[in-house]
């Protein structure tokens, strides 16, 4: 069986973003930069004031000394002349700063009485004066290629002049839940019957990553609807199955996806929940087929679904952050498949995290995994741990999926 390592190489190892389209800047939020983007100007875009006062030479102000005012330089209406010896000129916060002036006067340290201005406290030269393209300049890689905008980001490149952005395009990701118990929710559900948690809880997990989930019908235990329900897959670019990877008799998704060729890649790993996962391709789709248990789909969603999708969206880290805890209860030696265990997070004194494992760990247990905040990571073999060792952790809490 392969590593975890492993398998998320393999699955990431041929994966393209996709291709670039041009969106508002304002709908950019989450989106990811396909190229990077340049300043189309300079910001501040010329010398201004931080400081509503008066724009003054240095060299003129003494205690109590007088400066004639010619004029103003409202924002957005320069002042055109020159600021002239014993000069000054009204200005104002976001001012072009006028020629011949090298500080700023705050007006709190000035009086202006009749078109004379008594110096109170002197500027220093330079003083409250933004300088031209000191925040960017003209030509500067404002966002670079592979970033998700943010609102700051959105800020910025508003700044930089843009108002449009290249973002790479939504992956399209099929998501296809297996099995004759499986009932759409809120439907009647037959003896037997189970209501279908896994494809809305994927479909949140793909939009989650930047994906558009397509959420397809689920197929019944027959390896003829499971072809047929996946046919026009070829559109997507990646598809989620759920269900029916195992070994049992109806287990059918990858002899029914052979039917529409499939080549499997990889089936099986080293992991706890998620053991029967596959990996394969239909033509240029990948195809990753989840196990059916519900947390055993969301647990391998997390560790192999969303990196693949945020490299399909153009994310450049694609992989979710590790943090480290420490064990708030004893834990049993590993046997030879990692474990993912659900576990919820407390604070200690000194600030850091406790990671405490639920004691059951059934991946068909969806109440716990969703009031889990953490997964402790334990590695194939690992010996037996005491409360109060250090752990690896994915943080779901700080998580939305
Ligand atoms: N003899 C063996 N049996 C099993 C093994 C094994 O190695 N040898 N592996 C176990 C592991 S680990 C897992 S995980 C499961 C995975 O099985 P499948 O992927 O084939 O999943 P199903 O059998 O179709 O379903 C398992 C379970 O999950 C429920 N389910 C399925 N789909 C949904 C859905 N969309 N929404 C809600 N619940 C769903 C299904 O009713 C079953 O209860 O295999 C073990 N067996
Ligand atoms: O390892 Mo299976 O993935 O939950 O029970």
């Amino acid at each position: 069986m392969l590593s975890v390592a492993e398998a998320q190489a393999r699955i990431l190892a041929d994966l393209v973003p996709t291709g670039p389209e041009l969106v508002p800047l304002a709908d950019s939020w989450g989106r990811i930069a396909a190229t990077d983007i340049f300043a189309r100007l300079d910001n501040p875009p010329a010398d201004v004031s931080s400081m509503d006062g008066y724009a003054v030479r240095a060299a003129d102000c003494m205690p109590d000394s007088i400066l004639s005012l010619v004029g103003e330089s409202p924002a957005g209406h320069p002042f055109s002349g020159q600021v002239g010896p014993g000069e000054t000129v009204r200005i104002y916060t976001g001012s072009l700063v006028p020629d011949g002036a090298d500080a700023i006067l705050i007006q709190e340290n000035a009086h202006e009485d009749q078109k004379a201005v008594t110096v109170t406290v002197p500027p220093a030269s330079g003083q409250y004066i933004r300088r031209r393209g000191q925040d960017f300049a003209q030509g500067q890689i404002v966002v670079p290629a592979g970033r998700a905008l943010t609102a700051r980001d959105i800020g910025l490149a508003a700044a930089a002049n843009h108002a449009w952005v290249p973002v790479h395009r939504r992956p399209v990701v099929a998501i296809l839940s297996t099995g004759d118990e499986i009932a759409l929710p809120g439907e009647p559900i037959a003896p037997g019957g189970i209501a279908n948690s896994n494809t809305p809880m994927l479909a949140a997990l793909v939009r989650a990553c930047g994906g558009i989930p397509v959420m397809l019908p689920s197929a019944r235990d027959t390896t003829s609807d499971i072809a047929r329900l996946a046919q026009g897959i070829e559109t997507a670019d990646l598809l989620l199955t759920a269900g029916g990877a195992s070994v049992g008799r109806y287990d059918l998704v990858q002899q029914g996806l052979e039917q529409i060729g499939l080549s499997v890649d990889f089936w099986k790993i080293a992991m706890r929940p998620g053991k029967p996962l596959m990996h394969g391709r239909i033509g240029r789709v990948p195809v990753l087929g989840l196990p059916g248990n519900p947390v055993a789909a969301l647990v391998c969603g997390l560790v192999f679904a969303l990196p693949a999708i945020r490299t399909l969206a153009g994310h450049t880290t694609p992989h979710l952050p590790e943090d480290l805890a420490s064990l708030g209860g004893d834990l049993p030696e590993n046997d030879r498949r990692a474990d993912y265990l659900r576990a919820t997070l407390s604070r200690a004194p000194d600030g850091g995290l406790i990671a405490t494992a639920f004691s059951r760990q059934d991946s068909a247990m969806l109440h716990i995994l969703a009031r889990s905040e953490a997964l402790i990571m334990r590695p194939p073999h690992a010996s037996p741990a005491r409360a109060g060792e250090p752990c690896r952790i994915i943080r779901l809490d700080t998580l939305s999926i």
